[in-house]
């Protein structure tokens, strides 16, 4: 259950007095999600969603709300951030950060198809292109910096064989990363759990709280390494060609990201190798339920590693 700060239907009364949204109907807390407290919350205006923000502070949340609120603006699929009467996106509820934003229908999918696939790559062009007027700036907590401190922090965990991959890929990718790389927004964590479909429809995208900004190509790495993935950690190739092709219809991709398309893919596994182990092994109180399994992705990067050494056999 990932309820970790409790609202009363009472509490939430109250502090509902600061929107103008009508008055409460009913309370109910969301069991998804690993990151924040999430509630369902039906007022007699309509059905929203308030966040209970566990980590992320005051400081660092107009970013995302007001990304979420450019995005919304420019037509993209995602929440819809409700201001207060005094016009804040931000207020707080019992000791933490809070806010409403619009509830989106349907539901996130396991076993995407190619259709769905091309909707992901589709509305990713667009939060990039939208993202391009967004006038406020942040870096990646979780970029090349982020993964060289925490694989130190990892290594007593993890068998010899495995420490020397994520070794490798971390001095790999610090070799490799390309500066000149196409950048701006990007959601940083495009994950099936992270966008819903109403029907065959893709009807939202949520979870922006790794936005920031950072290569694109890395984001649709992100997203290709969990939607075209397949039982072994290869890609599966419709579902991917579905997807890039979807995207590139609407942001044409350049000749240098065609070339660092197999380092992206790495980099994209190394990420979230890393933060499934972190969160593994330094779990916060409340969380252990949710830890997900950091084999997929160790699994997955050894297949990308092995993928592009095939590749540049080929081409040598
Ligand atoms: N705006 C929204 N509209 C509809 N459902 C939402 C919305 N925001 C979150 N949810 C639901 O809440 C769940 C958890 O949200 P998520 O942002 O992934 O939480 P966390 O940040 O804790 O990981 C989602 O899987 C989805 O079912
Ligand atoms: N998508 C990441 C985890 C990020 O957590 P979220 O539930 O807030 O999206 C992963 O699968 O490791």
């Amino acid at each position: 259950m990932s309820v970790f700060t409790t609202v009363t239907p009472d509490e939430a009364s109250t502090w509902l007095g600061q929107y103008a949204i009508g008055t409460l109907v009913e309370l109910n807390g969301i069991s998804s999600g690993i990151e924040n407290t999430n509630y369902f919350l039906t007022t007699t205006h309509g059905r929203y969603v308030l966040t209970l923000f566990e980590k992320l502070t005051h400081d660092e949340l107009p970013y995302f709300l007001n990304l979420m609120d450019h995005l919304a603006r420019h037509g993209v699929p995602c929440p819809q951030p409700v201001a207060t009467i005094a016009d804040s996106l931000l207020t707080s509820l019992n000791g933490k950060p809070a806010s409403i934003v619009s509830c989106l229908s349907g539901k996130s999918l396991e076993t995407p198809g190619i259709a769905h696939c091309a909707q992901v790559g589709e509305t990713l062009a667009d939060i990039h292109l939208a993202g391009k007027t967004f006038p406020f700036q942040r870096d990646n907590p979780r970029g090349a910096a982020w993964w060289k401190v925490t694989a130190q922090q990892l290594m007593p965990f993890l068998d010899a064989d495995s420490a020397q991959v994520l070794l490798d890929e971390v001095r790999f990718q610090a070799l490799h990363r390309l500066q000149d790389l196409p950048r701006g927004v990007v959601h940083a964590d495009l994950f099936r759990d992270n966008v819903l479909f109403d029907g065959e429809r893709l009807s939202g995208v949520i979870d922006f709280y790794f936005s920031c900004q950072d290569v694109w190509l890395y984001d649709v790495a992100i997203s290709v390494n969990d939607w075209c993935v397949s039982d072994e950690g290869g890609l599966d190739e419709e579902r991917m060609l579905a997807l890039l092709s979807a995207y590139h219809a609407v942001r044409p991709f350049t000749p240098i990201e065609r070339g660092a398309w197999p380092v992206m893919l790495r980099a994209a596994a190394l990420r979230f190798w890393v933060s499934r182990l972190y969160d593994l092994h330094f779990p916060r109180p409340g969380e252990l339920t949710h830890a997900k399994d950091p084999v997929h992705f160790e699994r997955i990067l050894r297949q990308r590693v092995t993928a592009q050494s095939q590749l540049q056999r080929v081409w040598v």
